[in-house]
């Protein structure tokens, strides 16, 4: 698939959203991708993630383990093992910090590759590697769906992507005028409270 199949995947599930969003590290934008929207349709996810498994093999060999960092990786990190032959687990936040739980385990040795969905700053991708680092395993890179930073998102690990976009992104004291005025939504789960 090329990058316009994936991003029509996106387009023709209503995924490319416009308002005024507050991402997960905090900047704002005009643009969002739901992502969700793609992951509701079972047919749609797996031509995504088959793609992206076919995108890992090709880059990285053969893989053990995707890990995956909650809520939104858990899907397509599930779908990409899914082709990849291999486990997906997934780390999620316990006061904030990603951490493995439910007993999961990585094997001495295990190839594993980091899968995201959706990479912006990539605050999340680093987080999610700084708690695999603590765990056996070797970890071979990352890979995501989308990388809307310009390839400006710096992991400390090599990424792999099947769209990359520059889409702006504002800190919340520099937005523009046209965007002040729209009241905004924050979408994902980081600092979610119950
Ligand atoms: O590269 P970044 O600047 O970290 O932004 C991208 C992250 O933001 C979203 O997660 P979010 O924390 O919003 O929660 P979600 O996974 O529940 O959607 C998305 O799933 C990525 O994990
Ligand atoms: O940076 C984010 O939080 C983010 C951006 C985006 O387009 N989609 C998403 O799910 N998260
Ligand atoms: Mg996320």
């Amino acid at each position: 698939m090329t990058q316009d199949d994936i991003l029509d995947e996106f387009r023709s599930a209503g995924a490319l959203l416009e308002g005024h969003f507050i991402l997960s590290s905090g900047l704002h934008s005009s643009v969002f991708l739901q992502k969700m929207f793609v992951f509701q349709d079972p047919a749609r996810t797996e031509r995504v993630c088959r793609a992206l498994a076919d995108k890992i093999k090709e880059t990285y060999g053969p893989i053990d383990y995707v890990v995956s960092p909650a809520v939104g990786g858990i899907v397509p990190g599930y779908e990409t093992a899914r082709h990849l032959g291999c486990k997906a687990i997934f780390v999620e936040r316990e006061n904030g910090v990603f951490v493995l739980r439910r007993g999961f385990t990585i094997p001495e040795g295990a190839r594993v590759v980091m899968v995201e969905d959706i990479v912006t700053t990539g605050l999340s991708s680093r987080e999610c590697l700084a708690a695999l680092r603590e765990h056996p395993g070797t970890l071979v890179g990352a890979a995501c769906l989308i990388n809307r930073s310009g390839g400006k998102a710096d992991l400390g690990a090599p990424l792999v992507s099947l769209v990359q976009l520059d889409i702006p992104a504002y800190a919340p004291d520099q937005l523009p005028p046209e965007l002040a005025k729209i009241p905004a939504v924050k979408p994902g789960s980081r600092n979610l409270r119950t």
